[in-house]
Parts: structure tokens; C-alpha cells; sequence
């Protein structure tokens, strides 16, 4: 009999325990990691320890740092698709079809990128949710460790850091853009692309060609080291589309501009984004508009409507909804993406999709 007439039952001391020692683990491991963190963040940025940039406990991430590791991760997966590539062992395999019946293909290229963009961003920051179009095979793993450099075109634009919380944080990786090209070798539309989404608001994209070693980068209320060109033919845009899941867009765009439109087929998302801006590759065309009428993911998306709305430009649905890049990985509604133009009053001319059945 225990003092005060209460019976202590072994099992359920041994129980209480071991529920105290999993909790001062728990505190104690938590606390190690947060020291961790800090240390490395401790230094002048781009000098610091190797490691991962945000606390193991969630904590803050900073943009700025996000940034830095989003461009290393698009030219690190951008290495793998070239390799790839120039190997012509590609690979290709069919994931199934999309609702239209083409093929939805990978390859090699999208398998490699996707490990080393995956896992540079999930070892630099832990404790973020990155979706990316590619599974992410668990017993593959790689440790890349980011050596915390903060380039200075980044450090020029943006001079601060910029910190969130890192649960408001969603990042989308495309490890390869235009799949459907890149196995035609098609190479001028082939790009990877990193986004960053705070409370399912774009806030920085980076699209990077591997082919052609150029990349676009931008922060929205932060900087960047692209623009808009100086002026766009709004009465009758010349119109990037899709050459591979097209749908209607040539009869919407054709409907809603004139005849006169010039309709530019291309493919990848992240190409038919750059098409909009000031883009000193050569082999990039140039269009006023990007329309796209089928359904398409969060991941072909979010980079370029980050890089559009850090640059004063637009990307919503076709009826003028701002995407949220959280929860499913589609949007239904279409895209219209437009910069320097009045695009509510784009959004106007467009016929209802739902009515006219040119979805
Ligand atoms: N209807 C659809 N269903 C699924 N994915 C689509 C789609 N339309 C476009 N996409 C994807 O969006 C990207 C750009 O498409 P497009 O080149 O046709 O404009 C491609 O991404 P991936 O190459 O990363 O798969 C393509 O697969
Ligand atoms: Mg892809």
C-alpha cells in the first residue's frame, strides 16, 4: 500500500515513464535542432554552415533564402534534363492519359530532376510542404546540402531578408516542363521551374531553360531579374497556345480577338509564360497573350504567375479567378495570362467557356 492509501500498479509507472521520457526527448531534440538552425542562420548571409535554413519545429523561413535555393534547384534538375537528354536514353513511359486522352509522359529527365530539385529544397528547408509532379521515391534518396550563398543578383534586388511562417508555405516543382516536346527533342520549350506559394498566394517563381542556361527569377514586392517588354498589341495580340493539349484555344482565341490574331503554338507552360516578357534568349519566341483552355496543373503554373504578378502583370482563370496554390494540384477554369494590358476587360471579351462548350 502506497502512502495516502493509493495503490501504484507497476505497469502503470512503467507506462507514466515512459510517456515522461518521450516528452523530454521530444523537448530536449527539438531544442538541439532549433540551436542548429540558428547557428547557421547566425552568420552573414551566404557564410553560413552548411544545413537546413529553417527550424526543425516549423519557426520561420526566409524568401530570400527560399529564392536562392528555388534557382540552385531549377539549375541542378535543369543539369539532369540536359544530361539526360544528350544521352538519348530517355526512357519514356506513359503515367496514364490526361482527360483528353494524350499521353502523360515521363521520362528520365523528369525522374532525375525531380530527386535533385526535391531534395535540395526539402533538406535546405524541412519543415515546408513541397508538392512536386513527380513521385518522390523515399528509398532513393539524396542528401544535397545547400552552402547557404545567396547569389548577388539576389542580394542586389533583394536586401533584406524576408521571413514567414513556414507552415503558410506551399512550394510547387515542375522538374521538367513540356515532357511532351522534350522527348521529340524539341529542346527550345523545355524548362524547370521552382514556386513558392505564401497562404496559397504566389509570391516567387523561377523558370530556368536548361538548353539554353537562362533563368528567370522574381519575387512579388521583392524584385527580379527579368521585366516586361515595353509595349503589347492588346486589339490583336499575337497568342502563345498550346501545341499538345490545345483543346479549343485556337477557336476561342480566333472567336474572341479576329481573325487577324496570330496564333503561336509552343509548348510548356513556363516557355509560353517567358513568350510575355523581355527575354534575351534567342530562341524564344514573343507573344502579348497566353491562353489555355484545358485543365492544367498547379505545378505548369505557379512559377510563371508568380513571375507575372511580381512584375505588375496577371494570370487567373479564363473567367478572371485568382488561382490558390493550395489544397487540389488542377485548375479547371482555364488560364489567360496577360502583362501591361487591361485584363479584366481581356477577361470580358472571352466568351463563356461553359456555354459555348469549348472547354
Ligand atoms: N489537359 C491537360 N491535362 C494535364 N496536363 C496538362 C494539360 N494541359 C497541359 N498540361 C500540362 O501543362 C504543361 C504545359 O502544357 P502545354 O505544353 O501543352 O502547354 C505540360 O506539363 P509537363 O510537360 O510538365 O507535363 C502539360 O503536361
Ligand atoms: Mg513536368
Amino acid at each position: 500500500m502506497a502512502p495516502m492509501g493509493i495503490r501504484l500498479s507497476p505497469l502503470g509507472v512503467a507506462v507514466f515513464c515512459l510517456l515522461g521520457l518521450g516528452v523530454l526527448y521530444h523537448l530536449y531534440s527539438g531544442f538541439l535542432a532549433g540551436r542548429f538552425s540558428l547557428f547557421g542562420l547566425g552568420g552573414e548571409p551566404g557564410g553560413g554552415a552548411a544545413g537546413p535554413a529553417a527550424s526543425a519545429d516549423g519557426g520561420t523561413v526566409d524568401l530570400r533564402e527560399m529564392l536562392a535555393v528555388s534557382v540552385l534547384a531549377a539549375v541542378r534538375g535543369g543539369e539532369e534534363v540536359r544530361r539526360v537528354r544528350e544521352s538519348n536514353v530517355l526512357h519514356e513511359k506513359s503515367k496514364g492519359k490526361t482527360r483528353e486522352g494524350a499521353d502523360d509522359k515521363m521520362t528520365s529527365g523528369d525522374v532525375l530532376s525531380n530527386r535533385k530539385m526535391f531534395y535540395l529544397l526539402k533538406t535546405a528547408f524541412p519543415s515546408v510542404q513541397i508538392n512536386t509532379e513527380e513521385h518522390v521515391d523515399a528509398a532513393d534518396q539524396e542528401v544535397i546540402l545547400w552552402d547557404r550563398k545567396i547569389p548577388e543578383d539576389i542580394l542586389k534586388e533583394i536586401a533584406t531578408p524576408q521571413e514567414v511562417p513556414a507552415e503558410s508555405v506551399t512550394v510547387w516543382i515542375d522538374p521538367l516542363d513540356a515532357t511532351q516536346e522534350y522527348t521529340e527533342d524539341l529542346r527550345k520549350y523545355v524548362t524547370t521551374m521552382v514556386c513558392v506559394a505564401v497562404n496559397g498566394k504566389p509570391v516567387l517563381g523561377v523558370i530556368h531553360k536548361p538548353f539554353s542556361e537562362y533563368t528567370a527569377w522574381a519575387m512579388v514586392d521583392g524584385g527580379s531579374n527579368v521585366k516586361a517588354r515595353t509595349s503589347y498589341n492588346e486589339k490583336t495580340p499575337r497568342i502563345v497556345v498550346s501545341r499538345s493539349h490545345s483543346g479549343m484555344v485556337k477557336q476561342v482565341a480566333l472567336q474572341t480577338f479576329g481573325n487577324q490574331t496570330t496564333i503561336i503554338p509552343a509548348g510548356g507552360a513556363g516557355y509560353k509564360v517567358l513568350a510575355l516578357l523581355d527575354v534575351p534568349d534567342k530562341s524564344q519566341e514573343k507573344a502579348d497573350l497566353y491562353i489555355h483552355v484545358t485543365y492544367i496543373k498547379k505545378w505548369d503554373i505557379c512559377a510563371g504567375n508568380a513571375i507575372l504578378k511580381a512584375l505588375g502583370g496577371h494570370m487567373t482563370t479564363l473567367s478572371g479567378e485568382e488561382i490558390s496554390y493550395t489544397g487540389s494540384d488542377g485548375i479547371e477554369g482555364g488560364l489567360l495570362a496577360s502583362i501591361k494590358m487591361n485584363h479584366q476587360a481581356l477577361v470580358r471579351k472571352l466568351p463563356d467557356l461553359e456555354k459555348t462548350g469549348h472547354k
